[in-house]
């Protein structure tokens, strides 16, 4: 990645040009296949190796116990067995090999971002290739000083292909063309074929009963048009818009979301560069699976972005200051949407289950697997704090009632998401449709509209869902999981496949709604009635095939 980088930057520097966008995808084919053969040679994981017993296992031991005893073994020197790396795979004496070394992590469990439970999938193994799955490749270097080293790996671990493994090989090579998906849901049946099991999980995981996830896209479908006829307004639909005083060839957004190199190896640089082809916004996530440097270094001047960040602890609010001096270096950044609804990490059932069922070890740790991590307390003194720190429109993401619009907009908020994190956070969160009317109300009834502008995610799938969410008074709309999927089975050329489906829906909708301009969509050309009447539950074709159903739990064989 770093040699990609140094090759890169000089391009980057001019105005845009089909010169330099074509020599990046040559050099990222490159890198991609350079990444996948030193992947090959490099990697070897057990997951299940017939030698594991549990009764091997140590039940405690302290890392600088371990350090001490494997120094007086000479080990640094003969290098650490495999067998031996296999007995620690204890939450309480953890062991992971990375790059052919050898950590404890036992005390690192508890402070990984990602959880304890990603990490003890790997405990006792080969973690490399899980790891960098997710993970940037300064990641390592940047956190090593929170791992214990205990020495080089002796040998290699073999590695044994799954039967899911074998499954995704299987359905990738029967992968159809681009041409036959027509819709956002198309990509969402292709990928639960083509991901692994754990991955696909992960990204449609709702929280809980999943009651929000899928009322966010029903509420879409208790919204009807009401077009009107005879308006001369030609065929040139103009979709353009701004958001933030910035223009956009698209009223969506690419909105940020974790875990895009499960999806596909170039993950968030796929979204990048599409989004720059289509002049469409791309939200870039804290949780990149690229450093705000290596990402930043392939990114035209004439590009539009917005950073999401979440305070992980009161330390980074402390320290947001040093993020935000960074971000204002670079001219694409055009806001900075901050979390305000992650207090803790919702109880994501689906996503748990699937990652217990890989995972021997984990199925008797419920403590871990059901993670209670908290984030940073943030409060509204924090955001006025940020406001008057920088010149950078402050935005908040996953607002969930009118009350908080209005409180923002009296604040000098200059934005807001109205979300539920696509139904990942609080079960019985109300679809952010329905937010969107409240809040508008609201921000009427206290002379606030046009203060604030409004953005809104969760469930959009249609171009239709984005022309009623913008005549509700929306400015627009962002997209996570139909991303995630797309470039799941194509790469970028999903993105763009994506965005042009989209593009052509909302042109198809406005010219058959009798608008020819973004800002000409308002609420006379929707009947909302029945917004808020949960119940009967539509049929949603569709939907309800990609819908991936709760379960209980398997029995043991
Ligand atoms: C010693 C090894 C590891 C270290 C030092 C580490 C470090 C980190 C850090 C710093 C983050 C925050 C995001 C970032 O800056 O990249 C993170 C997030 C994450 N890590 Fe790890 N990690 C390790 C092992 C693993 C393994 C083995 C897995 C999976 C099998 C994993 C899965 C994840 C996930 C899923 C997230 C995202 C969490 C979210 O979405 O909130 N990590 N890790
Ligand atoms: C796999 C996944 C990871 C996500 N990670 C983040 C994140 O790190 N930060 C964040 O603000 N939102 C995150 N989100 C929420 C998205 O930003 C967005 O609110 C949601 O995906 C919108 O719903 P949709 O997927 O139905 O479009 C994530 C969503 C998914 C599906």
């Amino acid at each position: 990645m770093r040699l990609l980088t140094v090759l890169t930057r000089p391009l980057m520097q001019g105005s845009k040009s089909l010169r330099y966008v074509r020599h990046i995808r040559i050099l990222r084919e490159t890198h991609v296949k350079g990444l996948f053969n030193s992947s090959r040679s490099k990697l070897a994981t057990i997951l299940k190796s017939p030698t594991f017993k549990k009764s091997h296992a140590l039940t405690a031991g302290s890392a600088t116990a371990a350090v001490l005893g494997y120094s007086l073994f000479g080990a640094e020197e003969q290098g650490i067995s495999v067998d031996e790396v296999m007995l620690h795979n204890k939450p309480l004496d953890c062991w992971i090999v990375l790059n052919g070394e050898v950590y404890d992590v036992t005390a690192f469990l508890q402070l990984h971002p990602g959880g304890a439970s990603r990490i003890m999938e790997v405990a006792g193994n080969d973690a490399t290739e899980k790891f960098y799955a997710i993970h940037s490749d300064s990641t390592l270097e940047r956190m090593k000083s929170q791992l214990v080293y205990i020495g080089k790996l002796k040998g290699a671990f073999t590695k044994v292909m799954t039967e899911d493994e074998l499954r995704v090989q299987e359905n990738k090579a029967k992968l159809p063309p681009l041409g036959w998906v027509y819709n956002l849901s198309d990509f969402e049946g292709i990928a639960r074929k083509i991901l692994p099991r754990c991955t696909f999980a992960y990204f449609a995981t709702g929280s809980s009963d999943e009651f929000t996830i899928r009322e966010n896209h029903y509420a879409y479908s208790r919204v009807f048009f009401r077009p009107i006829i005879l308006q001369e307004t030609g065929y040139d639909v103009d979709t353009s818009t701004t958001f933030l005083g910035t223009k956009v060839d698209l009223p969506i957004y690419i909105t940020a979301f974790a875990g895009s190199k499960w999806a596909h190896p170039m993950a968030e640089l796929n979204l990048q560069s599409a989004a720059y082809d289509a002049n469409v916004m791309q939200m870039i996530p804290k949780q990149n699976s690229y450093s705000i440097d290596e990402f930043f270094a392939h990114v035209p001047e004439d590009q539009n972005h917005w950073y999401q960040y979440h305070f992980d602890t009161d330390e980074d609010i402390k320290n947001v200051g040093t993020l935000i001096q960074r971000l204002e270096q670079e001219p694409s950044v055009k806001g900075l949407f901050f979390n305000v609804d992650l207090p803790t990490i919702g109880n994501r059932e689906k996503d748990t289950r699937m990652r217990a069922y890989n995972s021997a070890e984990s199925q008797s740790l419920s403590s871990i697997v059901t993670s209670d991590r908290n984030y940073a307390s943030l409060s509204w003194k924090d955001i006025e704090n940020i406001i008057s720190s920088t010149k950078l429109p402050v935005c908040l993401k996953g607002v969930q009632r009118g009350e908080d619009v209005v409180l923002a907009a009296e604040r000098g908020v200059k934005a807001v998401v109205l979300s539920n994190h696509g139904g990942r956070q609080l079960d019985f969160s109300r679809p952010p449709l329905e937010v969107l009317a409240e809040a508008q109300q609201m921000l009427k009834e206290k002379n606030l509209d046009g203060k604030i502008e409004i953005y809104l995610d969760g469930g959009v799938r249609r171009g239709s869902d984005v022309v009623k969410a913008l005549c509700l008074g929306a400015k627009g709309v962002g997209l996570g999981r139909p991303f995630l999927y797309a470039m799941a089975g194509y790469g970028e050329d999903g993105v763009t496949h994506l965005l042009e489906i989209l593009k052509g829906e909302v042109v198809n909708n406005m010219k058959l709604l009798g608008v020819g301009k973004v800002e000409d969509l308002n609420e006379s050309l929707v009947d909302a009635t029945n917004l808020k009447f949960r119940n009967p539950r539509v049929n949603d074709v569709l939907y309800d095939q990609g819908y991936m159903p709760l379960k209980f739990p398997v029995l043991e064989e």
